[in-house]
């Protein structure tokens, strides 16, 4: 596959996982699947002993980014990090964070060079991380705080993740349910709407983004009988977002807005909380869905699923999603656009 724009820059993840193995299949499957071009930022000894671990014939070669897309078809394009990755698949080892940190910065950089046309993410568990003393709660925390240095602003970052059947934002993201109801604010729900209207817009070519806001207590309060952040947090952020032109309508009882039907009425579901967004997007397509990061002044897609450590070096991880999102990357890189089919 030839394309008109750089390759994708991809960040290698916690290499004690699938990360490793999704890149490998996905290049295997690269003509059946017509898979875009890509870089994988990693270690060029640790993807060599993995795929000898699978038995799987991936000819790997150490490139820089311009030369990743003429090798593509022939090899596995490696961008090699400074730090040595440590492999131990289904073990995660916190020796290992530099070199993951480093595979994020680097795709970053590349993306605001021009290098790569975007980035797409292996998943990293947190835990490792936060015990090497990484201080933001994921990648899409992590990568607003590396805009914002870039641009010299304050950035918002938004999760969502994108399926065939359902598109789905939490407004909460990694935090612990105990702090949702203190997190949740007016101004956060409208910020959040703000940013999701804005990019499904720009770069899902939607031109009227119609969004369902959940509830947050069962059968959104109740009238208030349940709960009051429904009334009192929930519904003024949804009247300033009608007031500001934006097809917003809620709060919705969360229970009953991802059923086919209602489903018809919305381009996206704004939810409260990570679960509560994650967890319809995931039941409904989890091989298929993309975790897309709006609101960076740079494209990120990533799998929806994680590290998976239970099935790391068995072969068995399924590379769809992970090549949905390179493909979801690939086409708002190239036309500033992409849907879902
Ligand atoms: N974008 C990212 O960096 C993400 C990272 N994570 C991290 O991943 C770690 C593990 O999280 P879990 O909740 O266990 O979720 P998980 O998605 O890693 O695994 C859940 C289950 O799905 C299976 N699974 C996951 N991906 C699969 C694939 N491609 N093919 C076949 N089976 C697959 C796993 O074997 C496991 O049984 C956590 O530390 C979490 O923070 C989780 C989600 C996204
Ligand atoms: N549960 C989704 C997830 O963990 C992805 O987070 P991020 O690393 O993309 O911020």
């Amino acid at each position: 596959m030839h394309t008109n724009c750089p390759s994708l820059a991809v960040s290698i993840g916690d290499p004690s996982g699938i990360g490793p193995e999704i890149a490998l299949a996905a290049w295997l499957q690269r003509n059946n699947e017509a898979v875009t071009p890509f870089y994988l930022l990693a270690d060029l000894d640790l993807m060599a002993t993995r795929a000898r671990l699978l038995g799987w014939n991936v000819p790997l070669i150490e490139t820089t980014p311009a030369q990743a897309e003429e090798h593509f078809s022939h090899y596995l394009p490696i961008v090699c990090l400074k730090n040595s990755l440590k492999d131990t698949p289904g073990h995660p080892d916190s020796a290992n964070a530099p070199g993951i940190i480093e595979a994020i910065n680097k795709a970053v950089a590349d993306c605001f060079s021009g290098a790569a046309a975007a980035m797409v993410t292996c998943p990293i568990a947190k835990k490792p991380l936060y015990d090497a003393g990484f201080a933001f709660p994921g990648h899409t925390e992590y990568l607003a705080h590396l805009a914002e240095q870039k641009a010299g602003k304050p950035i918002t970052p938004v999760m969502m993740l994108a399926g065939p059947q359902l598109r789905t934002v939490p407004v909460t993201i990694h935090i612990p349910l105990a702090n949702v109801i203190t997190t949740l604010t007016t101004d956060l729900i409208v910020k959040t709407a703000r940013i999701t209207a804005q990019d499904l817009k720009s770069r899902f070519g939607l031109a009227n983004p119609r969004l369902a806001i959940s509830g947050l207590n069962p059968h959104a309060g109740e009238d208030g009988a349940m709960g009051s952040e429904d009334q009192q947090v929930i519904a003024p952020a949804v009247a300033i977002l009608k007031a500001e032109g934006i097809e917003a309508f809620g709060p919705l009882p969360a229970d009953t807005m991802f059923h086919a039907s209602a489903r018809a009425n919305y381009d996206v579901a704004l939810c409260m909380y990570h679960d509560q967004a994650l967890i319809p997007a995931k039941a409904l397509a989890f091989d298929e869905a993309v975790n897309v990061t709006l609101g960076l002044p740079f494209i990120r897609t990533s799998p929806d699923h994680g590290t998976a450590f239970d099935i790391a070096g068995k072969g068995v991880a399924r590379p769809d999603s992970f090549i949905a999102a390179l493909k979801i990357a690939h086409r708002q890189a190239e036309t500033g656009k992409a849907k879902i089919s």
